[in-house]
């Protein structure tokens, strides 16, 4: 991996510039030395700077919002649902700032000028909120309310399934254990024939 912010642009990982780097290197050094590590032994002298960049992608959404990313909204005078299924996710929890992750299903019917997103802009959105110190219920409200805003649609509907990290690898220790959210807007709310439809599409294999 290289340091420019170029380079990781080209790879689809913007670099957040809100993020202090330096700031970061620092915190990370005095934990080392907390729980007791020697910071300046090989394996770990470059640690620092490697959080510090890793955590700049982690939370490269911080310094992003759904304005960004919902660029290309466009009519194509389709009225009926859009779903982009398992949409992978990687986040932080903010109780403990280790990883959960997992899938996201994003559904919406376009207005009735048939307004709709480019498919990629669904899984961008995603990452916009998923990478900054989160918990998986305002991850999947967030993505529904920016949905809503940007597109305007009669409805849409937001399922995320993520393991998380901090009750699998410490605490309670319960590898498997699954959360499952959910947020439903609009049409998906008021019509359960409707939210019935997109459930089963989300279950299908
Ligand atoms: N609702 C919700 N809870 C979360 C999420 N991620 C982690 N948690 C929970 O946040 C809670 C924090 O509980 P605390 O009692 O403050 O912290 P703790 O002592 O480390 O808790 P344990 O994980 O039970 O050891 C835990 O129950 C976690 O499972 C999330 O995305 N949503
Ligand atoms: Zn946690």
């Amino acid at each position: 991996m290289t340091d420019s912010a170029e380079d990781d642009l080209t790879l689809g990982h913007p670099i957040s510039t809100e993020v202090d780097q330096p700031r970061i290197e620092k915190a990370v050094r005095e934990i080392l030395l907390a729980i007791g590590e020697d910071p300046d032994r090989d394996g770990l002298r470059d640690t620092p700077a490697r959080v510090a960049r890793a955590y700049a992608e982690q939370f490269a959404g911080l310094g992003q919002g759904p304005e960004d990313v919902l660029t290309t909204v466009f009519e194509a005078g389709h009225e009926e649902m859009v779903l982009v299924k398992d949409i992978e996710l990687y986040s932080t929890c903010e109780h403990h700032l280790v990883p959960f992750y997992g899938v996201a299903h994003v559904g919406y019917i376009p207005n009735a000028k048939g307004q709709i997103t480019g498919l990629s802009k669904l899984a961008r959105l995603v990452d916009v909120y998923a990478r900054r110190p989160q918990v998986q219920e305002r991850l999947t409200t967030q993505v529904a309310d920016a949905v809503m805003t940007h597109l305007e649609p009669r409805g849409v509907i937001v399922v995320v399934e993520a393991e998380h990290l901090c009750m699998t690898m410490r605490g309670v220790r319960k590898p498997g254990a699954k959360t499952v959210t959910s947020a439903v807007r609009g049409d998906f709310r008021n019509r359960d024939r409707t939210r019935a439809e997109a459930m089963s599409l989300i279950l299908r294999d």
